[in-house]
């Protein structure tokens, strides 16, 4: 068995957590850094963390700390795990603290608003270190399924062919698979771009469409984030992979989607203030991101229709049956 790491995970929400117990059953020493003192009480007295796993039992190798100096002392691996928009600030109340040497790994999907940065740019940038440190990791992973031990694949991708091997290594059990990848763009553009198209789908669910309409809304998602990937030099070939086609169809079809749930919220005709209260402060990642996604788009030069109207639903009024209504009405085209 490989020697055990020490891997520290910053945020302790759904998927921190639960990636925090696939390093934990993978055989390494993990320190959970969770914002609430009370939740790393819970966390170490009770090994549950009950706000967002209810039911799951924590690891003995996992243990929280609300003191990130104490989380990250020595880690090899430093694991970020919080929303998308607030990554820059909360690193850079971390930057002092992280061990030189250490692989700094992103599981946030999304696009920053304020500098349309991809993740693993805005790491690189604030932590101060080059980019062959920072890694990514995005597939089919949602985190309900995983703490459950449901099997399923990922990809972990790092420019350093070598760090994504142990990390790799790092993160393999007998229910979670990674693969290893270098396309930082690729990966990462699909893992922010099937946040938006999976509130599409979750407004189709909400205006009552089936099957038809999803698998429509899934491929020509898939058509127009691989352009924008493409765009920004990215492999066509990610978006076939488990980050692209993979992470998109479990999105959009799963109801365990914070994305796809509050899609269908807003097809219902709630409003963007109701769908956020029923999330009870769970991040809907895409709802920022189409509008930092769309504006990417535009400065590429790239025609992104479903990402458009899901930016104008969520931000500028515009109804999902019209929204539906005007996707439909395009100039027709080939394939
Ligand atoms: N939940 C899932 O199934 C998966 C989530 N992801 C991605 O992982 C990232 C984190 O997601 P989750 O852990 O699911 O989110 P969550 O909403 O369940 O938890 C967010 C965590 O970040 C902390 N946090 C720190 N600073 C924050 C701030 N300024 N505002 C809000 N929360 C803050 C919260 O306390 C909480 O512990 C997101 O980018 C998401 O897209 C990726 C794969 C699977
Ligand atoms: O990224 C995810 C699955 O891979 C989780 O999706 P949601 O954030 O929509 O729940």
């Amino acid at each position: 068995m490989a020697r055990p790491e020490r891997i520290a995970v910053l945020g302790g929400g759904s998927w921190g957590t639960t990636f925090a117990k696939v390093l934990a059953d993978a055989g390494n020493d993990v320190a959970l850094w969770v914002r609430r003192p009370e939740v790393a009480a819970e966390i170490n007295d009770t090994r549950f963390n009950s706000g967002y796993l209810p039911g799951i039992e924590l690891p003995e190798r996992l243990r929280a700390t609300g003191d990130a100096a104490e989380a990250v002392h020595a880690a090899e691996i430093v694991v970020l795990a919080v929303p998308s928009q607030s990554l820059r600030e909360n690193l850079a109340g971390w930057q002092p603290l992280l061990p030189d040497e250490a692989t700094l790994v992103s599981l946030s999907k999304g696009v920053e608003l304020s500098t349309l940065k991809r993740m693993s740019q805005v790491i690189a940038e604030v932590a101060d270190a080059p980019m062959e440190h920072v890694a990514v990791v995005s597939g089919p992973n949602l985190a309900k399924e995983i703490a459950a031990g449901q099997p399923t694949a990922t990809v972990v991708a790092c420019p350093d062919e070598e760090r994504a091997v142990a990390l790799q290594r790092a993160c393999s059990t007998s229910y979670f698979r990674p693969y290893t990848n270098t396309d930082m763009v690729g990966i990462e553009i699909a893992g922010a771009c099937k946040n938006v198209i999976a509130l599409a789908c979750g407004m189709a669910v909400g205006l009552g469409f089936g099957h038809n309409t999803m698998s429509s809304l899934i491929t020509r998602g898939l058509a127009e984030t691989t352009r924008l990937g493409v765009a920004l030099g990215a492999d066509p070939m990610s978006f076939a992979g488990l980050a692209g086609l993979g992470d998109l169809v479990a999105t959009c079809m799963s109801p365990l989607s914070r994305n796809r749930t509050f899609g269908e919220r807003l097809g219902r005709g709630e409003t963007l203030a109701q769908a956020q209260e029923a999330a009870h402060g769970q991040v809907s990642e895409g709802v920022k991101s189409c509008s930092s996604i769309r504006e990417l788009a535009a400065r590429s030069g790239v025609e992104m229709p479903i990402t458009d109207v899901v930016h104008r639903v969520c931000h500028e009024d515009l109804q999902p049956g019209p929204a539906a209504a005007e996707l439909l009405g395009r100039e027709r085209k080939s394939e």
